[in-house]
């Protein structure tokens, strides 16, 4: 299917009624346009000669018949009624464009909201595998162009509907010059297509640059720490120079093709006025009301002609961009990789309650047969808390995502508070039941009460008050001009990575959760900082599940077991912690 098809159907089957509506609008519009023109003829004839056959002479009987007979009189009349048919064209024309512009906003918020849905919903590694930046790119900047393009590709049709009401306008009027009329329109429309072409292939040159501009500019404002620390920053600057001159160069190129389009456009045009003038004067005899009204419907039929010819260009520069869309959700709705479950048929029910966690021979690999986790199997109770010691590289991240269902595994079985994991309802209530702390602590740039309430909308000042404590960080809470309210900045800038990561910690503190998976999420706080936030977790009520992920022996020290992944599979580590062995 082409892109011009695709995206009618695509803008039909979410316009629905209100789409041909709108049409019907500018058909009545456009109608009303051509009736004024045709009013002209008996209007000029009315008042230059008196006539006594055709239109005008059955509209002069008919005024005559309401006392209407002093010029005077006739010409008010005239006027008063060509003044209602123009209002009433422009109040369509009102309507036909607030319609139009509510059509085409909505339909991009459509496509906005559907490329951040494809982007939610996409498989883990199909996200993974796709730069940030031409998401970003896409999201703000193609659909941008999407935007002005259906505005101008739904004028299109106001512009091809008035083409029509003029043309026929000029049939009523003097029949002969329609035919020369169309033979001009025709050898315009001819220009249309390698101008479309041009203007599609420098529209795809346009995204591919542009997403190259935001890509340079998310790294430059990503990397700014690095590049000052290293100074590179003039890297970046001779970087965006590069790429800003590819996209300078194809913005360029489409303003010059539109510019000759309508430079070329307007002599052609003035032409072909002159030539029907001079046609229908000496070649046709035309009188000169029909000469006078023919003449100012193809000084008019010239704008929406050449409107028409700068649309063309806009749309197919626009299914640039949809065509960029359209690969980007078609990508990231790749399916699944199909999961094969090992001991669906042995899985524990409810009664009596298996593990909290139980991953049984989990296989991965994130390139054919390059296996990450070759049978890994990892057990957790309730309550317990159970240290990961693994290599750097090892794999304990992708079992994480395993266990969290960020990606399923290409073999094995995972089994959450009972329930084998496999529907999406099911993965849905197992997340809800655990908090994950990555290596890495993202706050969102806003306050500390947003942070904190990111998972639990509803917590109190107390419930978070509480949650601070337990990860330690009153002191930071207090030392906060603004308390709750402070701003963290951009990714928590406006504290130190120690602070963060307690912060992050007491987010996922505030709800109780089965399951606490840190990854390494409590690194970047000192030994005995750490240890008094582990103490504090031991001694919590009713506390959650611990799966602990650190590279410090100390930190691993204080769980109920230590497991150690190695070769792609979970093996009891050779030092288990004292409280272990003692018991
Ligand atoms: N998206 C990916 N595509 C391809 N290979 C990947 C991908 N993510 C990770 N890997 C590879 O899989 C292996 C395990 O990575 P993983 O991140 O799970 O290790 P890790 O044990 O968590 O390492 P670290 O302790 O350094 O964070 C590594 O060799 C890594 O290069």
């Amino acid at each position: 299917m082409s892109g011009l098809q695709y995206y009618l159907r695509e803008l039909r089957a979410f316009a629905g009624t209100r789409l041909w509506l709108a049409l019907a609008l500018v058909g009545a519009a456009a109608a009303l346009e051509g009736l004024g023109f045709v009013a002209f003829v008996p209007l000029f004839q009315i008042l230059l000669s008196k006539p006594d056959t055709g239109v005008a002479a059955k509209v002069l009987g008919g005024l005559e018949a309401f006392g209407l007979t002093t010029p005077f009189s006739l010409s008010i009349a005239l006027a008063a009624a060509f003044l209602a048919l123009i209002t009433m064209r422009s109040f369509l024309q009102w309507k036909r464009d607030i319609m139009l512009r509510r059509l085409s906003l909505e339909f991009v918020d459509h496509w906005r909201r559907r490329t951040m849905i494809a982007v939610s919903a996409a498989p883990w590694q199909a996200l993974m595998g796709k730069r940030r930046t031409d998401i970003e790119h896409a999201i703000m900047v193609d659909i941008g162009r999407l935007s002005s393009g259906t505005q101008q590709t739904l004028m299109g049709v106001v512009q091809i509907t008035m083409i029509l009401a003029q043309l026929v306008a000029i049939a009523v009027i003097a029949p002969i010059m329609l035919g020369i009329a169309l033979a001009l329109l025709v050898l315009a429309g001819v220009f249309i297509v390698p101008i479309s072409r041009l203007a599609a292939m420098l529209g795809r040159r346009n995204s591919s640059a542009g997403r190259k501009v935001h890509n340079v500019l998310g790294n430059f404002m990503a990397g700014q720490k690095l590049a000052r620390l290293s100074d590179a920053q003039g890297r970046f600057v001779d970087q965006m120079d590069g790429v800003m001159r590819d996209a300078r160069k194809w913005q360029l190129d489409f303003v010059a093709s539109q510019s000759k389009v309508r430079a070329a456009f307007q002599c052609f045009a003035a032409l072909a006025v002159v030539a029907m003038l001079l046609i229908g004067y000496f070649g046709l005899a035309l009188d000169l009301p029909r000469l006078i009204v023919v003449t100012l419907i193809l000084t008019r039929i010239s704008g929406p002609t050449l409107a028409l010819m700068q649309t063309s260009q806009s749309t197919a520069n626009m299914l640039a961009a949809l065509d960029a869309l359209r690969s980007l959700t078609a990508d990231l709705d790749r399916p699944e990789p199909r999961v094969e479950p090992a001991t669906l048929e042995s899985a524990p029910g409810n009664d009596p309650p298996g593990p909290l966690l139980e991953a049984r021979d989990l296989w991965f690999a994130y390139e054919a047969d390059d296996w990450i986790l070759r049978g890994a199997s990892l057990s957790i109770d309730r309550g317990e808390i159970v240290a990961l010691d693994a290599p750097s590289g090892s794999g304990k991240t992708t079992l994480l995502d395993l266990i969290t269902g960020l990606m399923p595994p290409a073999h094995g079985t995972i089994i959450g508070q009972g329930r084998i994991l496999q529907a999406d309802a099911d993965w849905e209530a197992w997340r809800r039941s655990l908090a994950y702390l990555p290596q890495d602590p993202f706050l969102f740039d806003t306050t500390l009460r947003e942070n904190l309430q990111w998972c639990a909308p509803h917590a109190t000042d107390a419930e978070m008050m509480t949650a601070l404590e337990m990860a330690g960080a009153q002191e930071l809470l207090a030392r906060s001009p603004q308390g709750l309210d402070t701003r963290v900045g951009e990714r928590g800038q406006a504290f130190s990575g120690g602070e963060r990561q307690r912060i992050c910690l007491a987010r996922g503190l505030i709800r109780r959760h089965a399951l606490l998976i840190l990854d390494e999420a409590t690194s970047a706080i000192d030994e005995d900082g750490g240890a008094k936030i582990f103490e504090r977790l031991r001694q919590w009520s009713d506390r959650p599940a611990i799966l602990l992920v650190s590279h410090r022996a100390d930190t691993r020290g204080i769980a109920d077991r230590i497991e150690r992944l190695e070769g792609g599979k979970i093996v009891p580590a050779a030092v288990q912690p004292r409280r272990s062995v003692d018991a």
